[in-house]
């Protein structure tokens, strides 16, 4: 199953006489063309110094041109001044965007803009040093810029300068470092350097522990200073030491110690307690025996039941890797996820981890990035776009929580899916990418052994946790009719089982977890009387009722656009005073919880409250030392949170995921049951799952309940198959959008007419559907239409799929409509 190694190309050092190169400016979105000197060579991912205004900036090679395009044609085109650097990237980095872009109809720069942090080059600084001891003959027969160069870099104690200095020093400075770096006597490169305010901290450094006529207390000072490795940062060292700064400020006047600034990077980082591997179970060490035998690459899918171990089996996965001074990429479906996550892999393997996430700071982000850049083996965590981290020398690709959405980017172009990108970075790499999950999706699995009629077709290796550590049975998933709630007069959202269960949940000094599917699913604002619904004015969407803690006033609100009105007190159609909020989002799960059991400690989790840097953190800890009873929250629940003193789960409305219009409803519905049910019963105490529903006989929640997986997925394949909806065939959606209503819809009707004719002359095999207007219409002032793009493909990716004609599509877009092509979508709403 291995793939030839991808080497880095040579053949692309540029013969040709133009290239493109990204300048890497704040706001700049386009690429810009450079002649390249006939005596340069230069391959993608370069960085060039290039002029650029009265300046010379540093930017990326992408790609070379052998013509210039007609608008360019009458400009003159600068030079390439000359490579920077040449390592920066690691080798085959620029394919694989290339790649990103191809398959996924998007142009690089697009692709750029997800991987690259902005300002890298910007904060970079061009140095120069001697790459030899100099030995006199070498000096020759030289220029005398050449000559001039070298006695600098000869005087300074490191044999380096910033090339701005030299430029300065030295008249025609670029001819005697070119001659200088043809005879391979200096070398060029980049250092990334401290931001323009680098976080600069105090810190001290023991420099003389035996000065004479020290005080004990002075003496203690100093032994735990030298206790602690000889360094620390002054705050953390008054701290330990109980001391004052005016102590500190003493011990320096003696020269005992240094105190001085230092740059503190900004990367992630809490006091976390080193640990070891634990002792496998039987099933986590055969596992973990067939990933080992593993070269190359392969592709494993682990399916190991929630609660399994999957994250030891990662762990000591990774450890012969960075052993053999390689690096891994571990990517997470969401942020929520990864504070606990993270931290157990801190724990293990300390400051090898890099955690890199949307939710970093810029200069958090830079930080990372500098890192990245290192040559030590490391590893990376981080969401989606942590794949495109530019790691040299990776060993291993860990996606896990393989069947999360999380991992597609919908909006904005690229529309890419970490899975994807991951499976060609791991072909790149040569190395092997583990899929884990407890409900793997159903294109992972149909790629396996058993999905596979034939085995010898499955691409994924497949390897089974089907038990608990310890044993721990599964949670037991009780289903409750709501029908028969009600038609016993209860009208609470809570049933009497659910009500009992919450009960004891105190005086037994247990947790438990409330899910809600959804913030705001169902928290529409209806009329009883007269069935009248709250829209918003621009999205087509109904408005979701919002009571913000510090108003008496209460909120309707938008969920796309944020678009907000008071909740008017009678209906507007039919002035009935019946016009109240329906359904349950998880403010109203609060309201009932407060008034049904008050001396419930609740804490909400979901992403109003978790909008805050660090509040997932926060409130989990908060839960984890038991400072609450009861979590409630949506989706974000259901994911690797691992507290084994949840023994409570009740689903509130298993419902509203069922009726979500989309042809994956079960598939998600399954999924995500599974898991939140998956969060009970980790601990000493087996959990216990209420799952309550209006649809008890529906075949989901029957599977569901009895943790029917390998069913469940082969009926579902049978249906995928029968109507060729992915992994048989690939869909395609184009979103078409623009301010003018008719105008879209013509569009896309000119389009979809425009493939319907292309598959026929071409007797392509497939479908083309729509044009239909989007579910939600219109969102932002924008209207959204929808040509969805059937094309078969029996084994995934392995059949030759028909060519999808990008340009005929754009062409028959006028300028002020949008079309955006989602390859593979996941959101079809
Ligand atoms: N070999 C082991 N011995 C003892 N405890 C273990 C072992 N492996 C894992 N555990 C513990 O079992 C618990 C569940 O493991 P883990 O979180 O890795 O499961 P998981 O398969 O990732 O589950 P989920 O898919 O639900 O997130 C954790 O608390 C973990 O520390
Ligand atoms: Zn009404
Ligand atoms: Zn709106």
């Amino acid at each position: 199953m291995s793939t030839p190694k991808a080497s880095p190309s040579l053949d692309r050092t540029t013969a040709a006489p133009f290239v493109e190169v990204l300048v890497d400016c704040p706001g700049t979105d386009k690429l810009f063309t450079y002649r390249v000197p006939s005596d340069l060579s230069i391959q993608p991912g370069d960085i060039l110094s290039v002029p650029f205004g009265a300046q010379q900036v540093g930017a990326i090679a992408i790609r070379f041109l052998a013509d210039l395009p007609p608008e360019l044609a009458t400009t003159r085109i600068l030079k390439v001044v000359d490579v920077a650097c040449r390592t920066l990237f690691p080798p085959g980095y620029w394919q694989l965007l290339e790649k990103v872009a191809a398959y996924y109809h998007t142009s690089l720069m697009a692709v750029i803009r997800v991987a690259l942090p902005p300002g890298l080059l910007q904060r970079s600084q061009r140095r120069i040093r001697l790459n030899t001891t100099l030995h006199p003959h070498d000096i020759n027969g030289l220029g005398a810029a050449a000559q001039g160069i070298l006695a600098l870099l000869q005087q300074s104690p490191s044999q380096d300068y910033t090339w701005q200095y030299l430029r300065r020093q030295i008249k025609k400075a670029q001819v005697g470092l070119r001659e200088l770096q043809q005879q391979g006597l200096v070398e060029s490169y980049l250092q990334t350097q401290a931001p323009t305010k680098p976080r600069q901290q105090q810190a001290v450094t023991l420099t003389d522990p035996s000065a004479p006529d020290l005080t004990v207390r002075q003496q203690e000072i100093l032994t735990l200073l030298k206790h602690e490795g000889g360094e620390l940062w002054a705050q953390d060292l008054l701290r330990l030491a109980h001391t004052s700064s005016t102590t500190l400020k003493k011990l320096a006047s003696k020269g005992c110690i240094t105190l001085h600034q230092q740059e503190r990077l900004r990367l992630e980082t809490s006091p976390i307690q080193p640990d070891q591997p634990r002792t496998l179970t039987p099933d986590q060490a055969g596992v973990l025996a067939q990933i080992h035998r593993l070269q190359d690459y392969a592709e494993v899918l682990l399916h190991g039941v929630t609660g399994s171990g999957k994250t030891e089996v990662y762990l000591q996965a990774i450890t012969p890797v960075l052993a053999r001074k390689q690096s891994v990429i571990v990517l997470v479906p969401e942020i929520g996820l990864t504070p606990q996550l993270t931290d157990r892999f801190r724990s293990r393997f300390g400051d090898r981890i890099r955690v890199y996430h949307s939710a970093l700071s810029d200069g958090e982000r830079y930080d990372t990035w500098r890192q990245f850049l290192t040559s030590t083996p490391q590893v990376v965590i981080g969401t989606r776009s942590a794949i495109f981290a530019p790691i040299a020398n990776i060993g291993l690709v860990i996606l896990d929580e393989e069947h999360d959405t999380g991992y597609k980017q919908d909006q904005p172009a690229p529309c890419y899916h970490a899975r994807t990108v991951a499976r060609w970075r791991a072909q790149q790499a040569d190395c092997p990418l583990i899929l884990g999950s407890a409900t793997p999706c159903l294109e992972s699995w149909s790629q396996t052994p058993p999905a596979n009629p034939k085995p010898s077709q499955a691409s994924i290796h497949y390897l089974r946790l089907p038990r608990r550590v310890h044993a721990r049975p599964m949670p037991p998933i009780e289903i409750v009719d709501m029908r028969l709630e009600l038609a016993d007069r209860n009208h609470s959202i809570f049933s009497r089982l659910l009500q009992k269960r919450l009960h004891s949940l105190q005086q037994n000094r247990q947790q438990g977890l409330l899910f809600m599917p959804r913030r705001g699913h169902s928290t529409f604002v209806s009329c009883r009387s007269c069935g009248y619904v709250s829209e918003c004015p621009h999205c087509s969407v109904s408005l979701t009722y919002h009571h913000s803690p510090d108003s008496r006033q209460t909120l309707l609100r938008c969920h796309y656009c944020n678009y907000a009105q008071p909740q008017p007190e009678v209906c507007p159609v039919c002035k009935s005073s019946y016009f109240r909020f329906f359904g349950s989002g998880t403010q109203r799960v609060m309201e009932e919880l407060a008034k049904t059991f008050p001396e419930l400690r609740v804490i909400r989790f979901d992403s109003d409250t978790t909008r805050r840097k660090g509040a997932h953190r926060q409130l989990l800890n908060q839960f984890a030392r038991g400072e609450a009873d009861l979590m409630v929250g949506t989706q974000m629940l259901t994911k690797g949170i691992d507290l084994p003193q949840v023994q409570l789960i009740g689903v509130l409305a298993a419902d509203s995921l069922l009726n979500i219009p989309d042809f994956r409803a079960s598939e998600r519905t399954f999924q995500t049951l599974l898991q939140v049910a998956g969060r009970a019963g980790r601990g000493e105490h087996p959990g216990q799952v209420l799952l309550q529903t209006y649809a008890p006989e529906h075949p989901v929640i029957q599977a569901v309940q009895k943790y029917e997986m390998d069913s469940f997925l082969f009926a579902e394949l049978k249906q995928r198959q029968e109507a060729n909806y992915p992994p048989f065939h690939q869909l395609i959606l184009l979103r078409i959008s623009g301010l003018n209503e008719m105008m879209v819809e013509k569009t896309a009707l000119e389009i979809a007419n425009y493939l319907h004719a292309y598959i026929h002359t071409h007797c392509y095999q497939g479908t083309i559907l729509g044009p239909a207007p989007a579910n939600i219409l219109r969102v932002a002032r924008r209207y959204y239409w929808h040509v969805l793009i059937k094309r078969p493909q029996t084994e995934m990716g392995q059949t030759e799929l028909w060519p999808f004609p990008m340009q005929g599509c754009q062409r028959r877009c006028p300028q002020n409509i949008r079309l955006q092509v989602d390859v593979d979508p996941l959101k079809l709403l």
